[in-house]
């Protein structure tokens, strides 16, 4: 991987040193003989004290060398590992090449000179789309950017960049170039663009930019340091480093061993909204996918938009390697679907269910092989949500594990492993979290204002908004199951019911919490509403109160804190760390703040202690687990879950 610790910045220096020390140099590559031409800093290393050489000194060495110095790029050149090639005089890649600043993703800025040296080799627009981003760039852009000065075939990387070396003759330092002649409107249209919602980080990498055109580059530099030191010392970077190494762990703890099972043929059962975006995200990563459907008509839709194989024929499927269920929740019909599914297929084929909220293992009964069996849950839309659950059943194998988690990766998704439960793990979790705002309120407080909360707290959209969005007839069919084995003690509102028995089911049908009428886009607060609220908070004579939007906050985090610790008690989630991710990468929780558990293991125990009570208070029997609360006391499943996410002291 090449990650910039002080090992290899000391390999690096000391290469440096003797190569200046040559007679009759002409010139010098740094190459890698790894996969990857430098992953950028060690992630690890921004936690402490950052040890020497820095590699602000390796870069000095390399542009004070009397000789012209060519970075031969491979694979990632990330972070650290592309100001390394920026300090050089040339960049020549191979067709593997990937570069980019992931820095702004980890709460920091580029702390090597890559701000500086981009505004001057690319110019001001291109470096701030890149450094306020983190996006990564292939070989083909970062040749059209002016990043790279050549690209080449793999097997031709090092002599081009040898021939390079030892031609060039003159040095070029990136530093040296004079600021490219710029047009302040567009930079200002690119400063915008980059900063829409942006973090304090992010801002301050976009102004770090700009202020590298009028500074001079030592003094750029030197200020572009302070504030990367800063900047890695904050709670903010810390979290997402915390997450950075938990989904790492995650992968580790699913995938046993690293070796690949091939894949090339995937059949998704199901043709709806989830199993057509499951089949394109199957598709445009490279596999070959055939959609199985007996409802023609919904085949039709999946065939007309992509160049994916449908079929009504069930022994279509006989040569798939993984074949995964996207069919309606319907217990009965999955466990047909795969009673006759086995005797077509192959012993080695991989079974995975995409179900939300059935019983895997009820379903993992009618195989004769149910080791290869799984849940695969993915979040919606299929397409774009990056959080996917690997369940494994009572009788899965490591190896159908294995396969599934491999697969995950490959779709660029980041996946956690759950085991069989109500709602696995993130669903689970934010079912509570659902739950929780309807209290607030039937107290008092109006949807608006709990999506106001919601988003300042750093949630791209509101609860009742997604309600909205995702349409309020799903959980309402999903209440009414659930009616009969409800305990008549626990706390429930009526309101979403009585919105949807007056057909409101959200944006599709122009009303929901919200009217469209007047804004089709973002719905207005509408009086119906308000009334239909009133009516329930009379009927159990409720005198609405104004609720404070962090006292909202608050409540709905030690919600998701409570769901947490009950789904880890019960074994459904492995680790606490998961249920960030889950929530951080499946539900738009702000990932600055590292997910719920992380957050609340920053509060000390007395606020602890006072959040659990609110939530106790809002509904005993859905929160008992947060009932040692009210002695004052953090529960101990609660601290167990909390001291394992904690930052250590810095
Ligand atoms: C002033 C300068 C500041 C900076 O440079 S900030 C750091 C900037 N760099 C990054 O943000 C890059 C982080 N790394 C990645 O995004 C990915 O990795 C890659 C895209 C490079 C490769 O992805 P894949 O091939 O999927 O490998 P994998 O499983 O992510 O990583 C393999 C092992 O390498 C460790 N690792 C990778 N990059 C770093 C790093 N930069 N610092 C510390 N560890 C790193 C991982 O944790 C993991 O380790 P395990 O196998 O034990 O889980």
């Amino acid at each position: 991987m090449n990650t910039g610790d002080a090992n290899l910045r000391r390999d690096l220096r000391d290469a440096l040193l003797s190569a200046a020390a040559v007679a009759d140099l002409d010139g010098v590559v740094i190459e890698s003989s790894g996969r990857h031409f430098y992953a950028g800093s060690d992630i690890s290393e921004l936690d402490h004290p950052i040890e020497e050489p820095q590699l602000t000194a390796v870069i000095t060495l390399i542009e004070a060398m009397p000789v012209p110095v060519v970075a031969s790029i491979n694979g990632f050149a990330l972070g650290g590992g592309l100001e390394l090639a920026l300090a050089c005089d040339a960049r020549i890649g191979d067709t593997s090449a990937i570069v980019g600043f992931p820095e702004v993703t980890l709460g920091i800025i580029p702390g090597a000179g890559g701000t500086v040296r981009a505004g001057r080799l690319i110019g001001p627009a291109s470096a701030i789309d890149l450094v306020g981003s983190g996006r990564r760039v292939d070989a083909r852009e970062a040749k059209e950017l002016g990043i790279l000065d050549r690209v080449v075939e793999p097997r031709r990387l090092r002599d081009t960049a040898i021939e390079y070396a030892s031609t060039m003759g003159t040095k070029r330092r990136v530093r040296d170039l004079p600021v490219p002649a710029f047009d302040p409107a567009v930079i200002e249209d690119a400063a915008q663009r980059a900063a829409t919602r942006a973090r304090p980080n992010v801002l301050e990498a976009i102004a770090m930019v700009r202020r590298g055109l009028t500074l001079g580059p030592d003094e750029a530099l030197l200020e572009e340091r302070t504030i990367f030191d800063r900047l890695r010392r904050t709670d903010e970077a810390a979290n997402l480093r915390y997450l950075f190494f938990a989904k790492r762990t995650a992968v580790r703890s699913l995938r046993a061993s690293t070796s690949e099972r091939r894949i090339d043929r995937i059949a998704v059962a199901g043709a709806g909204t989830m199993g057509a975006a499951v089949a394109r995200l199957l598709n445009a990563c490279g596999f070959s996918v055939i959609v199985f459907d007996l409802n023609t008509t919904a085949l039709e839709r999946v065939g007309a938009t992509s160049a994916i194989v449908t079929t009504d024929q069930l022994q279509d499927l006989a040569d798939s390697d993984v074949v995964i269920d996207a069919i309606f929740e319907d217990m009965q019909v999955k466990r047909q679907f795969f009673t006759d599914l086995e005797p077509l297929v192959s012993d080695e084929a991989i079974f995975a269910s995409n179900t939300s909220y059935l019983d895997l293992d009820q379903i993992a009964s009618v195989l004769n092989r149910p080791e290869r069996f799984a849940g695969f849950h993915f979040f919606n839309p299929a397409d774009r949500n990056p959080l996917i659950e690997v369940v494994r059943t009572a009788s899965s194998s490591a190896e159908t594990i294995e396969v599934l988690a491999g697969l995950a990766l490959k779709l660029g998704k980041t996946a956690i492993p759950a085991r069989v439960g109500d709602g696995f793990v993130a669903n689970r979790v934010y079912a509570d979290y659902r739950c929780q705002v309807e209290f607030l309120m039937e107290e008092g407080a109006n949807p608006e204002e709990i999506d106001a909360a919601m988003r300042d707290f750093g949630l791209p959209i509101g609860p009742f908004a997604v309600g909205d969005m995702s349409g309020l007839d799903i959980a309402w069919a999903r209440r009414k199951r659930l009616a009969a084995t409800r305990d008549p003690l626990q706390r429930y509102v009526v309101v979403p019911d009585t919105l949807c028995e007056l057909g409101r089911f959200g944006k599709k049908t122009g009303a929901g919490w919200y009217s469209y009428a007047d804004d089709a886009a973002r719905g207005t607060p509408d009086p119906q509403v308000v009334a239909i609220i009133d009516a329930a908070r009379a009927e159990k004579g409720i005198t609405p109160r104004a609720i404070a939007a962090r006292d909202i906050q608050l409540r709905v985090l030690g919600s998701m804190v409570c769901a947490a610790a009950v789904v880890l008690r019960a074994g459904v989630a492995e680790r606490a760390s998961d249920i960030d991710i889950a929530l951080t990468e499946g539900f738009g929780f702000p990932r600055w703040l590292g997910g719920p558990l992380r957050y609340f293991s920053s509060f000390k125990d007395d606020d602890v202690v006072r959040v659990l009570k609110a939530v106790f208070e809002s509904d005993p029997i859905v929160f008992a687990i947060a009932a040692p609360a009210l002695l004052g006391e953090v529960p101990q499943d609660i601290r167990v879950a909390l001291d394992a996410v904690r930052a250590p002291n810095r």
